[in-house]
């Protein structure tokens, strides 16, 4: 097993694409590299269609920052690359400088569990450019994923409606990292458990599980199987019921669970993983009633998603705890969230701030410009609007006006004294020391739940849900909108030159 030994004892530092350490060379040749900078990270469209996304993966951030160091092995590695005539990419000077290299930026983030909406920034990063430019893709890599993963979980427990979900997702997961990973980010949008025990171990996770069809083959009948289980776990019973008849295998639960309760035992219930779900479990759920095992739990398992679920409660299918695996750690319908990471600006000379835009055909890839940051504001404890705002702007708590930064022509007003605020961009690490307390996994699950609920359910619809609104503050919109017809005319002067 060299290959994960080395993989998860070595620095991630070179966990990045190859051109930003040929960019941070470049950068640190042209006197460059130590220029403050700020980047963003955000998306630009929910996942799955849908109407608000979950914030998930700063913990891995944090770590990685923290251990933000090139190290001897790195440096040997990057000391053999050659260019095209044969000699060294780098010169030693640049590795030299590299293996000094101590992290020192300003990372401001939304805490992890938070809702968050396209184009705000779920991460902020203030530092010399050849650090920023360095943590582009180790972040995206690691936010693009978990934030999906926690959506992805979120939309699946608000279909189940309270039921427990249990991710099943280990085998079909993309690789060893995306299992973990998936299994956090999981629990954090609102599963119960995960079958993955190193997810257990390494991140506290719950661990939980039934049996599988090739206990009950690996027996001459189902009922011997089931007695057997009963043995070994008499307070453990979910009973695999459908290896031959399922209705059948309903009868041999309802003996060996009989068994069980002249033992003073009880057994939690029964899966079902074929066949018509709907009519099974409501088969199963009449059967075990009239034998006296009313609450006898009836788990459902086989490629679940949200919207079989959805449509499982719409047939009063009697399922009460829902099992899912590959369609949850896969994000099936959509593998990826899209997340991008670019500058918003720079420090001349005069040591001021100069706001940057990417200036793009689409409207919709137009950055925001600035030092900005997000204020939510919430009425009588639920979410109204998100304002995206240049952090030494003054907001006038009478009235301020956010403007949609796809569509100028949308805009609304809003009242500040008449709400409440939060500020979602908190201070993580100030110049490249820790100054945030990391949460636990269970208080950021917590503040994943209190969240969805401070959302009108219009915006958790599953299918077409409604716009939450996020706009800018009038006077960032009046700066990006400036700066890109600036751009456009010097563009056109170049053309005519
Ligand atoms: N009542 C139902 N309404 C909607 N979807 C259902 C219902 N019952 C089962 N499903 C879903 O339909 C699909 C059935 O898939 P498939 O036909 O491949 O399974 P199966 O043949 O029953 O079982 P398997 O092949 O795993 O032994 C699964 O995704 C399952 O979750
Ligand atoms: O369906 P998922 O959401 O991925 O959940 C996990 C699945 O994994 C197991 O069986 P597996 O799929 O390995 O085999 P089977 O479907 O043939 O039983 C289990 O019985 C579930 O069906
Ligand atoms: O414990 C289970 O029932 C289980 C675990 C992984 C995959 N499918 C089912
Ligand atoms: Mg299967």
């Amino acid at each position: 097993m060299k290959i994960t030994k080395d993989l998860y004892q070595s620095s991630l530092v070179l966990l990045t694409d190859f051109y930003q350490l040929t960019m941070a060379y470049a950068y640190w040749k042209s006197g460059k590299g130590e220029q403050e900078a700020v980047f963003n990270l955000f998306f630009r469209k929910h996942p799955f269609e849908g109407g608000f996304t979950i914030a998930a993966g700063l913990d891995y951030v944090i770590d990685f920052c923290r251990n933000f160091k090139f190290e001897s092995a790195d440096l040997e590695y990057l000391a053999e690359m050659k260019s095209q005539d044969g000699s060294p990419l780098f010169e030693p000077a640049f590795l030299a400088y590299l293996s000094q290299l101590q992290f020192s930026c300003d990372i401001d983030a939304v805490e992890e569990g938070t809702v968050v909406f396209p184009n705000a920034p779920l991460i902020r990063v203030k530092g010399p450019l050849i650090q920023c430019q360095l943590l582009e893709t180790p972040l995206l890599n690691i936010l693009n994923f978990q934030t999906l993963i926690a959506t992805k979980a979120a939309r699946i427990n608000l279909a189940a409606q309270g039921d427990p979900v249990l991710e099943f997702g280990l085998r079909r997961a993309q690789g060893i990292d995306g299992a973990l990973a998936a299994s956090r980010a999981a629990y954090i949008g609102g599963c119960a458990s995960t079958s993955n025990v190193m997810a257990g171990k390494l991140f506290g996770i719950p661990v939980s599980g039934t049996h599988a069809h090739s206990w009950i083959m690996s027996f001459d009948t189902e009922l011997e199987a089931f007695k057997a289980y009963a043995e070994a776990f008499p307070d453990q019973c979910v009973f695999l019921v459908d290896t031959y008849d399922t209705l059948h295998g309903v009868k041999n639960a309802i003996k060996v669970g009989e068994m069980l309760r002249s033992k003073g035992k009880e057994m939690i219930g029964i899966r079902i993983d074929s066949g018509d779900l709907a009519y099974f479990s409501s088969q199963a759920r009449q059967m075990l009633d009239e034998a006296g095992f009313p609450d006898a739990k009836i788990v459902a398992s086989n490629d679940l998603d949200e919207q079989i679920i959805s449509s499982l409660k719409t047939q009063d299918a009697a399922i009460n705890v829902w099992g899912v695996g590959t369609k949850l750690v896969t994000a099936f319908d959509q593998p990826a969230l899209g997340a991008v990471y670019k500058l918003s600006a720079v420090k001349n000379e005069n040591g001021d701030w100069e706001p940057k835009v990417k200036v793009s055909q689409q409207s919709l890839k137009i950055n925001i410009p600035g030092l900005h940051n997000v204020k939510r504001y919430y009425s009588q404890d639920k979410a109204v609007a998100d304002m995206i705002y240049l952090e030494d702007q003054e907001i006038d708590p009478r009235g301020v006006v956010i403007i949609d930064p796809i569509d100028p022509t949308r805009r609304k007003r809003l009242m500040p004294a008449f709400y409440k605020e939060e500020i979602l961009l908190k201070p993580i690490f100030k110049q490249g020391e820790k100054v945030y307390d990391r949460p636990s996994l269970t208080q950021i699950r917590d503040r994943a739940s209190k969240q969805l609920e401070a959302l009108d359910k219009t915006h958790k619809r599953l299918v077409n849900p409604h716009l939450y609104p996020v706009g800018l503050e009038e006077n960032l919109h009046h700066l990006r909108m400036n700066l890109v017809l600036n751009a456009k005319k010097f563009e056109g002067e170049h053309e005519e030159s």
